[in-house]
């Protein structure tokens, strides 16, 4: 989880990175106790970790699936707790992501709720994580999950943030867009592999930071999670300068570190590249 202090343009970032277990009550409480610990700290903004209510496996995704009915959010536990304790501490939760039933279909979905427990959006994870690295790991995200069809930017408290779920990240297009669209920072709820996480978690992050002149920041379960899969953990938070200003290892772990939001224009003002850029050149198709 990744809490923020906000004052003015100036917060204090806590990244707090969860053991997710295969009973989705003992998920609750522990993700329950954490924000309520970063609240009475001074957050006033958290981010919990890819899919904390729920092991990361394709076994367990339909089972611990929630249906999230913006107008009667009590039938979905995980999300109904996140409003809860938002409204009582007075913070903004980015609600990691938890498997969404809607529709007869499953999608991985990221609850973002407002100070006074408001449901404010839904990301849903966009780009479907499959892949097959021969002798090493195969997944195969879209057997479950229908992916998202929407960026998702939400003005809160804390800045205008875009969100992106996990391998979301490996597309720089999304983070243009929040860029564009005037983002200070992106949050990515993320659960990275071992083998992916060591190549390319913290690569990637500080290329989208540092291309976007924005903060970055990724919340993962930690490595003992329950289930097959063994995550890399490392839940980071990269300036608008492409530099790590917090990150953490691969255990539980709660994070506290800080976000100047005026380095966003100090580095675009320094690097003025969103200017200078040649879209009368740029051409992906003759
Ligand atoms: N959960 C994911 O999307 C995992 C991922 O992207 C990875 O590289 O691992």
């Amino acid at each position: 989880m990744i809490f923020f202090k906000v004052a003015s343009l100036y917060l204090s970032d806590w990244l707090c990175q969860l053991s997710v277990t295969s009973d989705k009550n003992i998920n609750i409480a522990k993700a329950r106790t954490s924000i309520e610990l970063a609240s009475k700290q001074g957050a006033s903004l958290v981010i919990l970790p890819e899919m904390w209510n729920c092991p990361y496996s394709t076994d367990y995704f339909a089972e611990f699936a929630e249906t999230l009915d913006a107008h009667d959010i009590t039938a979905a536990p995980s999300c109904s707790m996140l409003s809860e304790v938002a409204s009582r501490e007075g913070i903004t939760i980015i609600g990691g992501s938890i498997p969404e039933r809607s529709g007869g279909k499953l999608f991985n979905t990221c609850c973002v709720f407002a100070p006074n427990g408001e449901l404010l959006a839904k990301h849903r994870k966009m780009h479907m994580f499959d892949i097959d690295i021969v002798g090493d790991i195969s997944f195969k995200e879209s057997d479950i999950f229908v992916p998202g069809e929407e960026p998702t930017i939400i003005d809160t408290d804390v800045g205008r943030i875009g969100v992106g779920i996990c391998h979301d990240i490996r597309f720089p297009e999304l983070a243009m867009v929040y860029r564009a669209r005037g983002c200070h920072l992106i949050c990515y709820p993320g659960a990275f592999n071992v083998s992916t996480g060591e190549a390319l978690w913290e690569l990637e992050q500080r290329a989208r930071a540092v291309d976007n002149q924005l903060y970055v920041a990724t919340c993962s379960p930690s490595r003992d999670s329950a289930g097959s899969y063994t995550i890399w953990g490392h839940s980071t938070l990269v300036n608008p300068f492409g530099e790590i200003v917090a990150t953490s290892g691969h255990d539980q772990t709660i994070i506290v570190t800080e976000v100047d939001y005026s380095a966003v224009q100090c580095t675009r003002d320094a690097l003025p590249i969103w200017k200078q850029r040649r879209e009368d050149v740029y051409r992906f198709i003759d």
